[in-house]
């Protein structure tokens, strides 16, 4: 997989030369490279932002900026570097363009499911107020597949964070990424029941006096996979009953059914 991440400070992408994504970069399953939007800038001051049309606090990132960046990046620059004209047609070659906002649909499992299976990925980092809206809508225009994503109820200062959070719940689902494959499958959000995962214990079997479920010393895996289900189904009706609301009654039944 193909990842460009677009901001403004490209070396808060550094830290994805360490652990794992380090190595999937070492063994060629990933290809990230991070680009300062500064360098298509052309005034002495390398701006990037301007005071919001209508008034209001803050800057918003200007969107010829942004337009050179990624018409360059999305190969959409003709030689003479003229921004192509709009077209309905998606290359197939084109990446997805992802933009955190944290006034966008939320970024779940399913999103980074599905993204994960993508061959080219590109991230544009907002700051300030954020970028023009403009951006997104005109690039839709361009037939490319332009997602926003919030990663949560709450606001960063910028991007970066969010691509981060974003990148490594994509890549975590690469076959090849992970040392053992078995680790990504009984996870919280994933599959078809989408239930926060049981609780985990490891050795010793009692610890400052509090035991584990005795269910889990039993060595019968029927009943142990039971009580797991069933604490699954109990912790997110519990924690994430909005979680429960969202599934549907044969997945609720194959979720109570599994043992
Ligand atoms: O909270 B966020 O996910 C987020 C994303 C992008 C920008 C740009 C400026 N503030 C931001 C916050």
């Amino acid at each position: 997989m193909k990842i460009d991440i677009v901001s403004v400070f490209p070396e808060y992408f550094e830290v994805l030369n360490l652990s794992l994504m380090g190595k999937a970069q070492s063994k060629g399953l990933l290809e990230i490279t991070a680009h300062n939007l500064r360098d298509w800038t052309h005034d002495v001051h390398h701006s990037v932002d301007d005071t919001p049309v209508g008034g209001g606090a803050g800057m918003v990132m200007k969107p010829e900026v942004w337009a050179e960046c990624l018409d360059e990046l999305l190969g959409l620059a003709d030689a003479a570097g003229t921004a192509a004209q709009p077209t309905s047609e998606t290359s197939s070659a084109a990446p997805v363009l992802i933009f955190p906002n944290p006034s966008a649909p939320l970024f779940t499992q399913r999103d980074a499911t599905e993204l994960s299976r993508t061959e080219h990925l590109l991230f544009g980092c907002g700051r300030y107020e954020g970028y023009d809206s403009r951006i997104p809508d005109y690039y839709r225009a361009q037939g490319i597949d332009v997602r926003e994503y919030s990663i949560g109820d709450y606001v960063l200062n910028g991007g970066e964070v969010a691509v981060s959070v974003m990148l490594e719940a994509i890549t975590r689902l690469m076959p090849g990424f992970m040392g053992n494959p078995d680790s990504i499958v009984e996870e919280s959000y994933t599959g078809e029941g989408a239930l926060l995962e049981h609780r985990q214990y490891t050795k010793p079997a009692v610890w400052r006096g509090i035991s584990v479920p005795e269910v889990l010393l039993s060595g019968d895996h029927g009943k142990v996979d039971r009580f797991r289900r069933d604490e699954e189904l109990a912790r997110t009706n519990e924690i994430r009953p909005d979680l429960i609301a969202r599934l549907d009654c044969k997945a609720l039944d194959k979720a109570d059914r599994k043992t």
